[in-house]
């Protein structure tokens, strides 16, 4: 049985202050849950100040990106090392927004993938399509591509404590979510394909829906059999409509 997991990607919001001020609330908020695993991914400069609200509570913390050195002169990067001192569970790699603004390819994924496990963090691995992919008929093909390369080398202990998200491009941010019933079409897609590549650990892989959950749409998602959860962008960053969301996955 997979537990629910409903992650926050709070993307480049949210000042050390404003962190602080949403976790308090949203930590009293969900107290006590403990049937739905929840997660905040801050920016990087967040997290020390995130982490002393969270400690020792039900959230855990997650970042948005890392690289895979683990250290040197790579200006501007964070290593795997770093986060895992701060005490981060998650990371979040390959965002559609990191591949898209910041050149991420799927070599890229599946090089940090492989040095978050390296230095004991589990990877948020994001795949999906854009809207003239999903018209054209190329969903299948390209999250194919994307989930066979990210998780390329992968040992099977590693895939069973990994996480997907399957985040259509074309509803992130924009209001428009997948119906519930394609978001598990494709989910189901990609547990067949990491059933390819790695047997039945495929059922211990959690797989998220993202792209504009909201209170309003949760409980029809997770009610789908291959839904375990969500990543959540716009609706993460008010603590009363993330509590909502988690409650929704109970
Ligand atoms: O990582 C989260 C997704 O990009 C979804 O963002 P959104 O909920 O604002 O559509």
């Amino acid at each position: 049985m997979r537990k629910p997991f409903i992650a926050g990607n709070w993307k480049m919001n949210k000042t050390a202050s404003e962190a602080v001020e949403l976790v308090v609330e949203l930590k009293d908020k969900v107290a006590g849950i403990s049937d739905v695993e929840i997660a905040v991914c801050t920016p990087a400069v967040d997290l020390v100040s995130v982490q002393g609200v969270i400690k020792d509570s039900n959230i855990a913390l997650g970042a948005q990106n890392m690289y895979w050195e683990e250290s040197g002169a790579f200006t501007g990067e964070i290593s795997g090392p770093m986060l895992t001192e701060l005490g981060v569970s998650y990371v979040i790699i390959g965002h559609s927004e990191r591949r898209e603004y910041f050149g991420e390819t799927d070599e890229d994924v599946n090089r940090k993938a492989k040095a978050a496990f390296k230095y004991g963090l589990k990877p948020i691995i994001c795949v999906g399509e854009t809207l003239e992919e999903r018209e054209a008929g190329k969903t299948e093909d390209k999250v194919s591509g994307q989930i066979k390369a990210d998780l390329a080398g992968l040992s099977n202990e590693q895939v069973a404590e990994l996480v997907i998200a399957y985040e259509p491009i074309w509803a992130i941010g924009t209001g428009k979510t997948a119906t519930s019933e394609e978001a598990n079409s494709v989910i189901k897609y990609i547990r067949d394909l990491v059933r390819e590549g790695f047997g039945d650990t495929a059922d211990k892989v959690r797989i998220q829906y993202g792209g504009s959950v909201k209170p309003h749409n949760v409980e029809e998602l997770m009610a789908q059999k291959e839904i375990d959860g969500a990543l959540v962008g716009g609706a993460s960053l008010d603590a009363e409509s993330f509590t909502s969301i988690v409650k929704g996955a109970l």
